[in-house]
């Protein structure tokens, strides 16, 4: 699986969530800040050209048309000036904004690169609690909405706010008093905005929260199908969704309510008056002291800055939910990205012989409640471990740990010598093939499901499955190795799935190989088949496999009987058989009698 640690983002700094949302996008823009300062110079040049029309249009009138002084040249030229000046404008600011529309996408490529391969370092811990939709959707939807924040907001604002800047320093040097009257503009759409923050926030936040239930509930029903279909409870589960989607939509309501009520008639509003303002102020002074040429052009000028102004600020205030939206989304993929990734010792320690040594190894998922206790064994290389026990006994917590899913805090646990926690990753993760209870296979074909991404040759995943007992029948797929399996291989029986995972498990020639009740599901040929595999195996690697029919760890060397956490047994089949009254032997008569499962 591919995790290209150079996607990786810079550490995070502490502050509020705003401060970290805003710190995450100006990180991941880091690589791209040359295009971003060009593209920003070159917009206030174009927001310059921009207010140069009017300035020109005022000219044209001071000078031209109300003095009646027809000089055709010239008049042409200011026309022709202000035109030029324009269409400059609106091509600057088309290839500018292409630009920064470009950057802002490679930032969220990186971001999204970014928290999928962080989430793929997460500890397994993390996955006990984690919901797979919510984790899906914040990959998604929520760096989806990080891309929104950059290209339509981010982008969009900051044109706004330059040719906001640029037009009042034009409009001061034209008339300072009236461009203080047209700057209130700037502070009441700032009230609105707030105002309109305050009304719309707890929706907005609350719409997104919801959409992630829905999300996750979708993804848990899909999942789990077989037994909400089973246990009649499709019907509570869809009055739920319909609970969810109907707060949803009431939530929505209320954020649109606040946006068509409030923003833009009174922003609309608020331009009306400011014309009116504007013209006033101006009728005033002509009753003061009579109309002068010049001042007719100023009007010009500032009834047209006016339109201009609050054009920029209506883009900022609309831009204001998606905005919010987008923050609340960085925030979490921040939050995400702030979990504490597994720790990758900085040990090189590698795995040679596959001697596992356990001493008083002690382990808690919650602190007081003990799931092993003072557990010690020795596994000699090559050796076939079967591990059993009752449900709840511990015996997959004891695979978790040797997997390195759980670090080791009470007690030790040492691979050929060296603390498990010592071991090199790359090292660790080859030397050690998982067997686990669910195959999980990919809608690939059978060579990738046993490669899992790995570079092998075709002879290297032939011998792998010719050892697992999965070889035959893969020949007889209608494309052999390259049978595309369907999702989860569901064109696979249960045992044939087992066999490509041991397969896969075995491809990468490891030194220990674990097998989490890898036969449970399966029928008695198969079993037969994995038996054979695993009796193949026996003495070329150490194999330790948790086991619910007996028979399939019959041949072990020796059998570890797990209880409450504690070894209670450990011994070879026949030695544990003839204990009167053990539990191992118990478990078998149990089996035979055809009673039960070891569970
Ligand atoms: N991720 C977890 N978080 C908290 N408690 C856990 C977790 N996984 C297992 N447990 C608890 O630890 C105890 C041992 O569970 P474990 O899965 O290791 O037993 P097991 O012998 O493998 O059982 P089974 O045969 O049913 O798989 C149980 O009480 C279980 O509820």
């Amino acid at each position: 699986m591919p995790t290209d640690s150079s996607a990786n983002l810079p550490q995070a700094p502490a502050g509020t969530p705003v401060q970290r949302a805003a710190s995450l996008l100006w990180r991941a823009a880091q690589p791209d800040r040359r295009h971003i300062w060009v593209g920003l110079f070159w917009l206030a040049i174009a927001a310059g050209l921009d207010a140069l029309g009017p300035v020109l249009g005022k000219a044209f009138i001071d000078r031209y048309l109300l003095p009646r002084n027809p000089d055709v040249a010239a008049m042409l030229g200011l026309l022709g000036g202000a035109l030029v000046a324009g269409s400059v404008a609106s091509l600057l600011r088309y290839f500018q904004l292409t630009r920064l529309a470009g950057a802002a996408m490679r930032s969220v490529q990186r971001i999204r690169e970014s928290v999928y391969g962080h989430v793929l370092r997460l500890p397994m811990a993390f996955f006990d609690t984690a919901i797979t939709g919510q984790l899906v959707s914040r990959v998604t939807n929520d760096t989806e909405a990080v891309k929104q924040l950059y290209v339509q907001v981010l982008f969009v604002m900051l044109d706004a706010v330059i040719m906001l800047t640029t037009l009042l320093v034009t409009m001061t040097f034209l008339d300072w008093r009236l461009m203080l009257i047209v700057a209130t503009l700037v502070p009441a759409v700032f009230g609105i905005v707030f105002l309109y923050q305050r009304m719309s926030g707890p929706a907005v936040t609350r719409t997104r929260e919801l959409r992630s239930h829905l999300n996750a509930q979708t993804a848990e029903s899909i999942a789990g199908m077989a037994v909400l279909q089973a246990t009649g409870a499709t019907a509570t589960y869809s009055q739920r969704y319909a609970d969810i989607n109907e707060a949803h939509l009431a939530s929505r309501q209320s954020e649109l309510r606040a946006n068509a009520w409030l923003l833009r008639p009174a922003l609309d509003l608020l331009n009306v008056a400011m014309l009116a303002v504007v013209i006033g102020v101006f009728g005033l002074r002509e009753t003061s002291g009579g109309l002068s040429a010049i001042e007719v052009g100023v009007l010009y000028a500032f009834v047209s800055y006016i339109g201009r102004v609050v054009e920029p600020l209506i883009q900022l205030t609309m831009q204001f939910s998606q905005l919010q939206q987008a923050v609340v989304s960085a925030a979490r993929v921040n939050t995400l990205l702030e979990e504490a990734e597994a720790p990758r010792p900085a040990a090189r320690g590698q795995v040679t012989e596959g001697r596992v040594s356990i001493s008083h190894l002690n382990f808690a998922y919650q602190s007081g409640v003990p799931v092993l206790k003072d557990v010690s064994l020795d596994v000699k290389p090559g050796e076939f471990i079967g591990v059993v026990g009752p449900t709840g006994s511990g015996k997959s917590s004891l695979l978790s740990l040797l997997l390195r899913f759980y670090p080791v805090t009470d007690g030790s646990l040492c691979i050929d010598g060296q603390p498990i926690a010592d071991l090199d990753e790359a090292a660790f993760r080859t030397s050690v093939g998982l067997v686990p209870q669910d195959p999980f296979l990919l809608a690939a074909s059978v060579r990738e499901n046993i490669a899992m991404g790995r570079v092998l040759t075709d002879e290297e995943v032939r011998r792998a499955a010719t050892s697992a007992g999965a070889h035959e029948f893969i020949e007889r797929l209608e494309h052999g190795y390259e049978t595309v399996l369907g999702e989860g291989g569901a064109r696979l029986a249960v045992g044939e799935k087992q066999l490509v995972a041991i397969a896969r498990a075995l491809a990468g020639q490891p030194r220990i190989l674990l097998l989490d009740e890898a036969t449970s599901h399966i029928d008695t040929a198969t079993e037969q088949v994995v038996q054979r595999a695993l009796a193949a195996l026996h003495g070329q690697l150490t194999i330790i496999s948790i086991a619910h029919r007996l028979s399939t760890i019959r041949d072990a060397d020796r059998i570890l009987v797990l209880s409450h956490g504690q070894i209670a047994e450990i011994g070879p089949h026949d030695a544990l058989m003839a204990r009167e009254g053990g539990i191992y032997r118990r478990l078998v008569e149990l089996q035979q009698l055809g009673t039960t499962d070891v569970a």
